[in-house]
């Protein structure tokens, strides 16, 4: 099943815009695993077994694995999501960006080796540096557009003077996202919850795309404010993202089901309430 479909369907089944973000700090595990890298996969998989029936998606970020060397841990989690949720598509944060050469290998690492179903990428490089991800017909590309950080100004919000109306670099990425680049349909953009004007900027650049939105949670963005700007009954969805706010609600033994109850508090909180909208995600 291509990643925008399977999206779709987990969208559905479990009624929910809510992505949980797996991002293993063994530093803030509970008690009893306390500094203790050797618990990642143990720890996610608990998330995951507690969450799997709340989520749109799956995202783990690579570099809390890699960090550890722990990215044995971080195949056994996916082949135990594919196998325990195999209906919730993963998103692997990866944040890849190099000549086309490079990201051919980089496509492997995450659509061979950890099976993902998407990946993020930073398109700084330009098309050639996307091109060998959508080489897999089945797989989705996220592309880092307006990120939640307030570094994300330093580029992102400068104004391209070559190109007619002098877009933001941002709204420069959005156009080409939606058109040229999109050759097969399979790509998405990152859009950070901080920023809530500028989803919805980016949603009228690019009606159809799905976005990818980390930012409430520890960031502090809205979820009600993130679903009105980028959410559209039957055009584009948006998968919200939170790790540390679900992932350490609490620290004792009973951390996944405490994840579990921050899990279906968010995904309640990102229910679509426009008049144009339904309460449920439309099948
Ligand atoms: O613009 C971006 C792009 C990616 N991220 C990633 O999302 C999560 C956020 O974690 P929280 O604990 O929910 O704040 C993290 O993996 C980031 O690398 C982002 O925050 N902003």
């Amino acid at each position: 099943m291509k990643f925008m479909q399977k999206l779709q369907a987990a969208e559905r089944l479990n009624d929910s815009l809510l992505c949980v973000g797996l991002d293993p700090d063994p530093a803030r595990f509970p008690t009893h695993w306390k500094g203790d890298a050797g618990r990642i996969y143990d720890f996610c998989a608990a998330i995951v077994d507690a969450t799997k029936d709340v989520v749109s998606a799956f995202k783990p970020q690579i570099a809390y694995f890699a960090a550890h060397r722990a990215e044995d841990q971080l195949e056994q989690l996916m082949a135990h999501i594919k196998r325990n949720a195999p209906h919730v598509p993963v998103i692997l944060d990866a944040k890849r960006g190099d000549i086309g050469a490079t990201a051919e290998q980089y496509a492997r690492e995450a659509f061979d080796r950890y099976q993902a179903d998407a990946v993020t990428l930073s398109p700084f490089m330009g098309r050639d540096s996307i091109e060998p991800y959508l080489r897999y017909p089945d797989k989705g590309a996220f592309l880092l557009c307006r990120t939640s950080n307030p570094g994300g100004d330093d580029w992102q919000m400068q104004r391209l003077a070559d190109v007619p109306g002098q877009p933001r670099l941002f709204e420069h990425l959005a156009r080409l996202a939606q058109g040229d680049w999109n050759l097969n349909g399979q790509l998405g953009l990152v859009v950070g919850a901080t920023y809530p004007k500028e989803i919805e900027r980016v949603r009228e650049l690019a009606p159809d795309l799905p976005f990818l939105v980390p930012g409430i949670g520890a960031q502090g963005g809205d979820a009600a404010a993130t679903v009105a700007a980028g959410w559209r009954k039957d055009a584009g969805t948006v998968i919200v993202s939170s790790s540390r706010a679900v992932l350490y609600a609490a620290s004792g033994e009973d951390f996944a089901a405490a994840a579990r109850r921050v899990a279906q508090a968010t995904r309640d909180a990102l229910r679509p309430v426009s008049p144009a909208a339904s309460q449920a995600i439309p099948g």
